[in-house]
């Protein structure tokens, strides 16, 4: 039986975002998120968790587009709910429906979105012209959006947030529905935006790739939280041995029996035909049903 290590890895004096108790129940008596507790450190984070585990939910009421039911949450120290129009000021939110007009140029949605957010036309010209050759659309600022590929789209929205200056970006699943090509150029001009960021994906790739700090979701519950090289260091020395015959203290998913042994214990699984894959935060998911199996 594996042992849920919780490290807590920089003090709460240091958290961007608080949360406290934070529950949502929706009218149809749906409960998203079960009262969350939960420090969020700057720098990239990830929020990762199955369809339906409340990401969406969470994101939606730290961008202030949704009340809590109950709890409290601050951004850099202002209440979401009480100071909601102060925390707008400093928080870009992108959310995962988001897609561009069609008939609108890169540059003119993002002079737009700067415009509406109180800059000068002049600034939003020179801003967004800078922030969009920045995430590698020099070339298509001036074209109409309906042109563009599927990154090239949400290239556009990165460039809002890097225009923008937001000290807080909320992206909910920046990379969902993309080909590897276009998930890696968004993620390099994610990386280039130099401000704090939360995201949500559910590619544990992304999650591992992009951010330093992971907190997991399940059914509107925080199940591990932490930076990414401790929570993956529980396993520490170990593989992933995935066998299609019945293993003892293994887990089996759609007939694969799962486990974890020592590294120099691999070859022998080898010899018995299974396969041994490293570590990576599906295992942390894994290791989860592990725990919960009687
Ligand atoms: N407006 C709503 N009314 C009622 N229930 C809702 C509403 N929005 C979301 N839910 C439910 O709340 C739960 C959490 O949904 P949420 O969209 O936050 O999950 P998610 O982790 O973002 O999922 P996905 O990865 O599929 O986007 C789900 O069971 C969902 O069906």
């Amino acid at each position: 039986m594996y042992q849920l290590v919780y490290y807590e890895a920089f003090s709460a004096r240091e958290a961007l975002i608080e949360i406290r108790g934070l529950k949502k129940v929706y009218s149809s008596g749906k409960v998203a998120l079960g009262g969350i507790d939960l420090d969020i450190p700057s720098g990239i984070s990830a929020i990762i968790g199955r369809n339906g585990a409340g990401k969406t939910t969470l994101m939606r009421i730290l961008s202030t587009q949704l009340l809590p039911t109950s709890g409290s949450i601050r951004i850099n120290g202002f209440h979401v709910v009480r100071e909601a129009s102060k925390v707008r000021k400093i928080v870009c939110s992108i959310p995962q429906e988001a897609s561009p007009i069609g008939v609108l140029t890169p540059l003119e949605q993002v002079k737009m979105y700067l415009v509406a957010r109180g800059f000068s036309y002049s600034t939003a010209d020179a801003e967004a012209k800078r922030a969009l050759e920045e995430v590698g659309l020099a070339e298509s600022m001036r074209v109409p959006a309906d042109t563009l590929s599927g990154g090239m789209k949400r290239k556009i929205f990165v460039a809002m947030a890097l225009a923008s200056g937001s000290e807080i970006v909320f992206m909910d699943e920046p990379t969902t529905g993309l080909d590897p090509i276009s998930r890696y150029e968004v993620w390099a001009a994610i990386r280039k935006l130099g401000s704090n960021v939360l995201l949500t994906t559910h590619y544990m790739e992304e999650a591992a790739s992009l951010s330093s700090y992971i907190v997991l979701v399940e059914s509107g519950r925080i199940m591990n939280r932490g930076m990414l090289r401790e929570l993956l260091s529980v396993f520490s020395g170990k593989v992933r041995v995935e066998c299609r015959q019945y293993q003892e203290e293994s887990i089996e998913i759609g007939g694969i029996y799962i486990k974890y042994v020592d590294s120099d214990e691999a070859e022998a699984y080898v010899k018995m035909g299974c396969d041994v894959k490293n570590i990576t935060l599906d295992d942390l998911f894994i290791k989860e049903r592990i725990q919960l199996e009687p």
